[in-house]
């Protein structure tokens, strides 16, 4: 093999021609060798939504009915799967690759850049969500998948819905962060939730070329400073759950509740966040034999468990029954 077809994209098409996975060559197994049969099973696509308009934002996803928190408003095959990192010279193949119906579906979506004349990158760029390494090929850098409906939902700096990606059924899923009226729209977040103002501006500005008016943006200039020195606060508390600390702070239920007072005080989604924080709660709540605190803090930790990892973790149970957890009263003097 030349070094030149090393460098070529390979393309994998299923029968069904459902999606086109582009991918690197790898000395070792291919890639759809790797991925094996979740290519080739028929996804089960979940939909509680319907696309329209909406001004000035282009077309949006709604909720068609009421969603309860953690619950899955939308399961989709990505349309494409391509590796993040794209050489100029293989971005022609991705198009020549596609099925018609797929090209026709890719190129009716949103690209916020359309004076460019790199259309494809620029629809992929508008509109691409993470879907991780791949297995195998992790030193070929992360790969980036996009969808013809989840691309369809608008940014917001407070969002109600986040975006989880499945490898085992390949299928992305957007679940609600918090409970969804039939007819609200559903929002996700194109940034992380820590970052001030004037960067998530600048940065949705530069990427998706759009002033955000949601809500938290809309707040008067002195609410709007609260709220972000209540994201510099999300991002002291994300530090010290990643590093640990706030495990190590378990037994002191005083100094867990400073910290998600702060974090309450955030009024955003950081579902890793709420994950780590309110499990640690609840298991604090059932050690002091607290039963409406245990169960209140494990619903939180199942829902946000539900959204960022697509099960619930275990947490339906404590949910069900705190006084069935071996930690129960542990803590009661
Ligand atoms: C991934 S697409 C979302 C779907 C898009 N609205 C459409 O019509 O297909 C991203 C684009 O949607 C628009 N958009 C997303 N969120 C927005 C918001 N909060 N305000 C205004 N425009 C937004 C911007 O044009 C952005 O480049």
């Amino acid at each position: 093999m030349s070094a030149d077809r090393n460098y070529c994209l390979r393309f994998f098409i299923p029968p069904d021609k459902s999606f086109v996975l582009a991918y690197w060559p790898n000395a070792q197994k291919s890639l759809p060798e790797r991925l094996g049969a979740s290519l080739t099973l028929s996804a089960a696509s979940e939909c509680r939504y319907q696309i329209r308009a909406v001004p000035g934002k282009g077309v949006g996803m709604f909720a068609t009915e009421a969603i309860a928190p953690g619950a899955v408003i939308s399961r989709e095959r990505p349309i494409l799967v391509t590796p993040l990192l794209l050489l100029w010279n293989s971005i022609g193949h991705i198009s020549s690759s596609m099925p018609e119906h797929i090209r026709d579906a890719f190129f009716a979506l949103h690209n916020c850049k359309p004076s460019s004349s790199a259309q494809l990158q620029d629809i992929i760029n508008t509109n691409a969500l993470h879907v991780d390494y791949m297995p195998g090929h992790t030193e070929l850098g992360p790969y980036h998948g996009v969808f013809k409906d989840i691309c369809r939902a608008n940014h917001s700096c407070n969002p109600n819905a986040g975006y989880l990606w499945d490898l085992a059924t390949f299928t992305g899923a957007l679940r609600a962060t918090r409970a969804i009226a039939a007819g609200e729209e559903v929002n996700i977040s194109y940034l992380e939730a820590h970052i001030l103002y004037a960067e998530r501006q600048e940065r949705l500005r530069d990427r998706w070329s759009f002033i955000c008016k949601c809500p938290v943006c809309s707040l008067p200039p002195a609410a709007r400073a609260e709220n972000d020195v209540a994201r510099q606060n999300l991002s002291m508390v994300l530090r010290s759950v990643v590093a640990g600390v706030y495990d190590k702070l378990a037994p002191d239920v005083l100094a867990q509740l400073r910290m998600t007072k702060l974090l309450e005080d955030a009024a955003d989604r950081d579902v890793y966040l709420w994950r780590a924080v309110a499990g640690q709660l609840a298991r604090t709540y059932c050690a002091l034999g607290q039963r409406a605190d245990a169960v209140k803090w494990a619903r939180k930790a199942m829902e946000m468990t539900l959204v960022g990892t697509g099960t619930d973790g275990g947490w339906a149970a404590v949910v069900a029954a705190p006084e069935k957890t071996d930690v129960w009263r542990s803590q009661v003097k």
